[in-house]
Formats: structure tokens, sequence, C-alpha cells
């Protein structure tokens, strides 16, 4: 199944919750047998009758993949296992329990199909030499690859490359969804991702975002307890005319984009020469806003007001992390990679980590935006994200840092607003379809919004 709303472990986290269900009496073999089974079962629906080679490593991973073998040669497929290395542990049963073909991994034909269980979350070590050339040859020759729990190559928390990685087209997550499957090389070689959770009980405070519940104005509402959004313009007023549209479309009772001369992306947006703090629900600092004294004086009053602030752009380079420490009311940073680099410093592999250890120190709710985008709270919640490549182009982070604000002056909840936001852009993006600009986004905002009514 496609996971929803699913956990997302690190390596230790998954075996922690393997062992808890071995102590609780389950069998590893009946596990792997369970796993097997879910392999073949996808196995079988992607390769449509072609023959299949299933590449089986030492480890558990490989244990699994003997196991798929077996049930795929049972409803009658033609295959072959290509195995690397001697089986060990519970890999060795599996292994046994299969009589078909096997070759060794350098001799592996050539099919439609490949199985990828070499390695999973065991990988200790980089893949080079031969297995490596083994792998290069079996993927330039296949239509598809399912991996097994993880591409082999990739690091299962970080997902970064070890030496090289067999892309797959599709990968079956066994227990949960790994860190690995979001991030780093695991987001281009992962292909579409499956779960099985084979039963285990597996939670954790870092998720994949789901589509919000949300709730449309109560009768009683008016223009100011639906929340007023103020949007700072500065040097580049378009990128705040993005964010105040965005706010707008995205449920604020009332923007006020404040700035000489800044312009409005449409009428019902209310330009004036400043925003009144006693009204405000949220104001944005940041898009647009420029690096000078005045953009700097403006960045201080509203970092030492007691308001809910959403921080973007240039904003993120005009404050330090430990002063917003200070702050009671809440905030929300946007960071894209380089600003969260400015901000934090480089995060090492795990992003998802960087993330949770940002909030932390801030005491901030951190969205880290990119092709994987991660909202982190400072109680240790995560909820993790894959949006449209499409909208990689000028522009749709501060369509985003407005839909921050709006989320935040209905919900007055950083941590909701944030995901609602994170989700609601991202659906619009895939609204708009192939090419957007940042202007495509507002308009499907509401589309969005219905759906989650
Ligand atoms: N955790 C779970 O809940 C479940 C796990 N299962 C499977 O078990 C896998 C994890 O099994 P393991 O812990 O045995 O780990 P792996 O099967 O990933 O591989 C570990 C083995 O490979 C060797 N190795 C690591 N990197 C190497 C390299 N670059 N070159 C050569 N050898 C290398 C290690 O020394 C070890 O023998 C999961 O990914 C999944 O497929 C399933 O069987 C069932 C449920
Ligand atoms: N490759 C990608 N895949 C998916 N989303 C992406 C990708 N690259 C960027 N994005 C998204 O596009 C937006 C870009 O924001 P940002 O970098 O702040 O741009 P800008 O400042 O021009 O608005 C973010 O929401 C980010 O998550
Ligand atoms: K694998």
């Amino acid at each position: 199944m496609r996971p929803v709303d699913a956990p997302i472990v690190t390596a230790a986290e998954m075996r922690a919750a393997e062992a808890a269900c071995f102590a609780g009496g389950a069998s590893q073999t009946a596990l792997m047998e369970a796993a097997a089974r879910a392999i073949a079962r996808e196995a079988a629906r992607f390769a449509m009758g072609r023959p299949i080679t299933v590449l089986a490593g030492a480890g558990n991973n490989g244990g699994d993949a003997f196991g798929a073998a077996r049930f795929l040669a049972e409803q009658g497929f033609d295959v072959v296992v290509a195995a690397l290395g001697q089986a060990g542990g519970g890999a060795a049963a599996m292994r046994s329990r299969w009589s078909g073909a096997t070759v060794a991994l350098h001799e592996a034909p050539v099919r439609p199909l490949v199985v990828d269980g070499l390695f999973g979350i065991g990988l200790s070590r980089a893949i080079t030499g031969a297995p490596a050339a083994a792998i290069e040859r079996l993927r330039a020759g296949a239509d598809f690859v399912l991996a097994i729990d993880i591409a082999s190559g990739l690091d299962a928390d970080s997902g970064e490359a070890r030496g090289i990685v067999l892309r797959a087209d599709a990968t079956l997550a066994l227990g949960a969804v790994k860190r690995g499957h979001f991030q780093g090389a695991g987001i281009g070689a992962s292909g579409a991702l499956l779960l099985d959770t084979l039963g285990l009980s597996v939670d954790s405070p870092v998720r994949m975002l789901a589509r919000p519940r949300l709730a449309a104005p109560g009768a009683a509402d008016h223009k100011y307890t639906r929340g007023l959004v103020g949007v700072v313009a500065g040097t580049m007023p378009g990128a705040a005319r993005l964010a105040a549209g965005a706010a707008a479309r995205g449920g604020a009772g009332y923007v006020v984009l404040a700035g000489e001369d800044a312009g409005v992306p449409f009428d019902a947006v209310v330009q004036r020469a400043a925003i009144d703090p006693e009204r405000a629900a949220a104001v944005l600092v940041g898009p647009g806003l420029g690096r000078g004294d005045m953009a700097c004086t403006l960045c201080e009053e509203w970092l030492s007001s007691d308001l809910t602030l959403v921080l973007d752009g240039d904003a993120l380079s005009l404050i330090d992390a430990d002063s917003l420490r200070l702050r009671t009311a809440p905030t929300v940073l946007t960071p894209h990679a380089g600003e969260f680099a400015r901000l934090f410093g480089e995060p090492s592999g795990d992003r998802i980590a960087a993330a949770l250890d940002a909030a932390q120190r801030s005491g901030a709710v951190v969205v880290l935006k990119g092709a994987t985008t991660i909202v982190a709270s400072s109680s240790g919640e995560a909820r993790v994200h894959r949006p449209s490549s499409w909208l990689s182009t000028a522009g749709t982070g501060d369509v985003l840092a407005g839909l921050v604000a709006a989320r935040l002056a209905v919900t007055k909840a950083p941590f909701r607003a944030a995901c609602e936001a994170v989700w609601l852009h991202a659906r619009a993006a895939a609204l708009a379809g192939p090419a957007l600009v940042a202007d495509d986004l507002a308009m499907h905002i509401p589309i969005a919004i219905a759906e989650c009514l």
C-alpha cells in the first residue's frame, strides 16, 4: 500500500521495534516469511509474467529475497536468484528453503524485473568493486527494479549514497518507512514508495505529512476574528506581493501589505504604510526585505515585539538562531538549505535530525524547505513531505511563507499551521501542474483548501 501519515524511523528505531516484536513471542522466520510474501505480491504485480532476477545479499534483506523468490516460483514465475556472500542467521534458513536456480551476483542474468535484496538497513560500508559493476549492468538492462526495504547502497538514516546505489523504480518498505527514503540520494533512488507494516507496531514523532482537516469559518466569524496577516515589504516588493496574495487565498480574514509603493497582488489585499500591531494575528517578515539598514531596523523591531512571526528570506540572514529563544510569542522559520546552513550550520547527512535540532535550539517551528520539506517543532515532532519538483522556481518560497502566516493567523498554532501550509502549497503546485510559476499557486490554494474541509 501507499504509506499515508506513516511513522518514519531510523535504522536503530526499526531494530528496536523488531526486537520488541521478538520479545513478544514472534519468530524471526515468521517475520521474514511475512516480508517475503509481501515482496512476492508486489513483484508479481510489476513483473506481469516476465522473467525475474532476485538479488540476495548475506543479511536479512537477502533472507527476504530468497523467500520472495520461492513464493514467486510457486506462482509460476521464471526466477533466478543471484547471491552475494554466504547467508547467515535467519537468512540461512530462507536460503535453505529455496531450491531454484542460484548463481553468483557477477553472473546474474539481466532480466526485465530485478528484485533488489542485496542490502537493507544493515549496509555498513560502501558498495564498490565487482558488486558495483554487477549492479550497474543489471540496472542498465532492467525495465523495472523493486527494492526490498531500501535501495541497496543507501544509508538508511541519511539517504546518502554509500558507493554505488541500485536505483529503484519502486521500494517496498518493510515494517516502517525509513528516513533514508526521503533524504539525499534516497529521494531520487527510492522510486514509488510502498509500505507493508508486517503487523509490527511502530511509532515515531517523525511522520509523513498527512492531508490536514480544515474548518470553514464559523457563523460568528468576521474578518478580524479570522485573523489579520501583516506582510512587511522591502526592496523587492514582488516577493511580498506573492506572499500577501497567498495569505489572502490561504484563509486569512484580512491581509495588509506594509510598504510605500509596494503595490498589491489584487484589491482584497490592503496596502498601508505600517501594520497595526493591535490588529495583527501574524506578521511575515523577510520575502524581498533586503539586507540594508532599513531591513535590519524592521527586523529588530518585529523580533522584539510580542507578535506571532513568520521569518523567511532576508530576515533569516539578519537574525541569529540563539536570540530567537528570547521570544515568547510563536515564531516559524522557513529557510531553504542555504538559509538553514547560515543560521544553524551545515546539516550533517540527516536533515530531519538537523531540523529537529534547529527547532529545539531556537524554540521556533522550523520549516526546512527543499525537494523534501521538513516541519520540525521544539518538542521533537516532525512532519516530512515531498512536493512536486516543479516548485523549484523563484518565488514559490514566498508563497509558502504567506501561506504559513495565513494558517498561523487562523489556527494560532505554529506547528499545525506550518504543516497545513506545507500540504496546501504542495497540493496547489500539483493542481497548477508542470512548468508552474509562483504566481499560479495562489489561485489553486482555495481548491486545495476545499479538499481539506
Ligand atoms: N527490521 C525489520 O523489521 C525487518 C527487517 N527485515 C529485513 O532485514 C533487513 C536488515 O537486515 P540486516 O540487519 O541483516 O542487514 P542487511 O541485510 O542490510 O545486510 C547486512 C549484511 O551485509 C553485510 N554488508 C553490509 N554492507 C556491505 C557491503 N557494502 N558489502 C558487502 N557486505 C556488506 C553486513 O556485514 C551484513 O552481513 C531489512 O532491511 C529488511 O530487509 C525483514 O526480514 C523483516 C522485518
Ligand atoms: N526539487 C524540488 N522538489 C520539490 N520542491 C522543491 C524543489 N526545490 C525547491 N522546492 C520547493 O520550492 C520552494 C522554494 O522556496 P525558496 O527556495 O525559498 O525560493 P524563493 O525564495 O525563490 O521563493 C520551497 O517550498 C521548496 O520546498
Ligand atoms: K535492498
